[in-house]
């Protein structure tokens, strides 16, 4: 049977240029079992990427910050981007840019953390965030001003549950650090070959090929 499916979207789904990668749109619409995609992306983002692929807008977004479950629309928020934000102040008070330009679509939509450009300094921004209690996750994309205690994995927890799934059910495909907590509360789970050190020590399996081709060489193990 095939199981529930995690997956990821920024080098997961995409390619080197983070453009989706066309093939994983046929894949996800003819899964044969739930899809909970799960980004470190703002909401819209994910739930884009459903409605363009045609599948259930089931998505966990934020980091875990927000999710959406299509079968029985709820919506689900942890974390405080209000703490995120005092972070965010205090940095750019210090004379720093969060790098996204005047209208920063990065953050427009973005309700329980802030996402700040790589370009921009990692140190104080870190030192920031701990002097408030949160953390910097940096998923090779972002650097991300988070709640320690929200994640992938345990959204996705929140989200198996309302689908009357066991998390352990689960196969999960992703590429970085923010994908480790969803390795750990899934049953199998899968690296692309571009994934960084954290999510290659955590993943089951590092399949050969990199971005949205290690998502393909997942799914055919997947499927066995
Ligand atoms: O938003 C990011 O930094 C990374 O996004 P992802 O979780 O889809 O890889
Ligand atoms: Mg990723």
């Amino acid at each position: 049977m095939t199981p529930p499916l995690a997956v990821d979207i920024d080098g997961t789904l995409t390619d080197e240029n983070r453009a989706v990668y066309p093939p994983v749109l046929t894949v996800l619409r003819e899964w044969d079992a739930p899809v909970v995609v799960a980004t470190g992306k703002a909401l819209p983002y994910p739930v884009a990427l459903c409605e363009f692929a045609g599948i259930e807008r089931t998505v966990v977004a934020e980091n875990g910050g927000v999710a959406f479950v299509h079968a029985t629309d709820d919506l689900l928020f942890v974390g405080d981007r209000e703490a995120a934000q005092r972070v965010v102040d205090e940095y750019l008070a210090a004379g720093h840019e969060l790098g996204w330009g005047g209208h920063d679509l990065v953050n427009r939509w973005r309700e329980t953390e802030v996402a700040v450009s790589r370009e921009a300094p990692l140190e104080p921004l870190q030192r920031i965030a701990a002097d408030h209690g949160l953390e910097v996750v940096d998923t090779g994309f972002a650097y991300h001003v988070k709640s320690p205690d929200v994640s992938k994995g345990r959204a996705l927890e929140a989200v198996a549950e309302r689908l009357d799934r066991d998390p352990g059910e689960f196969a999960a495909v992703g590429d970085s650090i923010n994908d480790v907590s969803t390795f750990e509360v899934a049953g199998r789970s899968y690296a692309v070959a571009n994934a960084d050190e954290p999510a290659r020590e955590t993943a089951d399996v590092v399949v050969d090929g990199e971005y949205g081709e290690g998502f393909l060489d997942a799914v055919e193990r997947i499927r066995g």
